[in-house]
């Protein structure tokens, strides 16, 4: 990408959007188009269509979507496959007519099957079931790769997907039902602390294993892949690393300063047993992360803290 190329990134004020704006900011480009959901909802076609007619930005990175985690995902199947199927295929497809060079879809790794031999590489994307909590987002998210797949094959675009493992950092959804694993136990620890309590109550079994990614070193990934990456298979973006929700819990207790009992509800839903990237791919093109978990789960606090409108969201 040119410095004063013409970038339009979707989702700006969403955890990643926001992400990848800074780095953007952060490498000089200054050629930079937003619209927030109010102002252009991706849903309509319309609206989608005079946007890009209007504007035809050179290139796009496509990281807004309806998110969320465990919970928000399963119930409301029906919303997560609308509006991201719709949103994606609106932007995909009018990016293309109006000639955008190229374009980076985000997409997630629960597009791989449910039990995928782990790690999972990039090639057993549609090698068996999904896992039904997030089902919908899933075929949502392997429709937008396929399409910009598709557009390649049959149009000759230079359009490029990306799957990342779980993110988290600044400007998470700290959401109590609605929000990622991370973010809802900084949220959770924090609340008990502060209020003295001896026990916290976490969802599921805590044997889940996740691996998790600090959402500017996905970002500066992003930016990377842009300028470094071509192809129709898509890039999985992660640490290669993982480890159990419990664990995860004792991490995050530890960073806050929370000192009482860690329970569990195994009412609540575990999801997929292990969900670990394969990210051989991402380190052959030149890329690796930087910041460690412990380091990343510091930073998300302290944004949590700053920004108390953010935990309301
Ligand atoms: N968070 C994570 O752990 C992971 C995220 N990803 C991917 O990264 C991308 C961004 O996720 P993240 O930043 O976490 O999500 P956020 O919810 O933080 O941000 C999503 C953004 O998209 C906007 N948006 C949603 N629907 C519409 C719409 N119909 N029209 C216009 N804007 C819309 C939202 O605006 P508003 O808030 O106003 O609705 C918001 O700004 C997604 O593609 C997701 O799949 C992938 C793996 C993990
Ligand atoms: C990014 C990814 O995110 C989702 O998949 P997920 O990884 O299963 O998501 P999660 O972060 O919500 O949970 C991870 C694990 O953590 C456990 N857990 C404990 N306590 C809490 C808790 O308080 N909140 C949440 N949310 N989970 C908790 C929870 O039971 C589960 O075992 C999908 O939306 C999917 O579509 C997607 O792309």
């Amino acid at each position: 990408m040119e410095k004063d190329a013409k970038i339009y990134v979707a989702g700006h004020r969403g955890m990643v959007g926001s992400a990848i704006v800074r780095q953007l900011e952060k490498e000089g480009y200054h050629n930079i188009i937003t619209r927030t959901h109010k102002e252009l909802n991706l849903c309509r076609q319309d609206d989608v269509e005079e946007f890009f007619a209007k504007e035809k930005p050179e290139y796009v990175f496509l990281a807004a979507a309806k998110v969320g985690g465990i919970m928000a995902n399963s119930e409301a199947l029906a919303d997560f496959m609308y509006e991201n199927m719709t949103l994606e295929m609106n932007v995909i497809h009018e990016a293309w007519k109006n000639g955008c060079k190229k374009l980076m879809f985000l997409g997630s790794s629960c597009i791989y099957p449910r039990m995928a031999p782990q790690p999972m590489k990039e090639s057993c994307l549609l090698t068996g079931e999904l896992e039904k909590t997030n089902e919908a987002y899933a075929l949502a998210k392997i429709s937008g790769l396929k399409y910009c797949e598709f557009l390649n094959k049959q149009y000759g675009t230079d359009y490029i997907s990306v799957m990342p493992t779980n993110l988290y950092g600044p400007n998470d959804n700290y959401h109590p039902e609605h929000s990622h694993v991370l973010p809802a136990l900084i949220r959770r620890f924090h609340e008990a602390k502060v209020a003295g309590a001896k026990e916290v109550t976490c969802w599921g079994t805590g044997t889940p294993l996740r691996e998790f990614l600090y959402v500017d070193d996905l970002a500066d990934a992003c930016v990377f892949l842009m300028n470094n990456y071509s192809g129709d298979e898509t890039v999985n973006l992660g640490t290669g690393k993982e480890l159990t929700i419990k664990e995860l819990t004792e991490l995050v207790a530890k960073v806050i300063g929370y000192t009482g009992e860690i329970k569990w509800d195994p009412s609540k839903p575990d999801g997929t047993p292990r969900k670990l990237l394969d990210v051989s791919k991402l380190e052959s093109l030149g890329w690796k992360y930087k910041t460690e978990l412990e380091d990343g789960i510091r930073l998300a606090y302290d944004d949590f803290l700053n920004n108390p409108m953010r935990a309301e969201r």
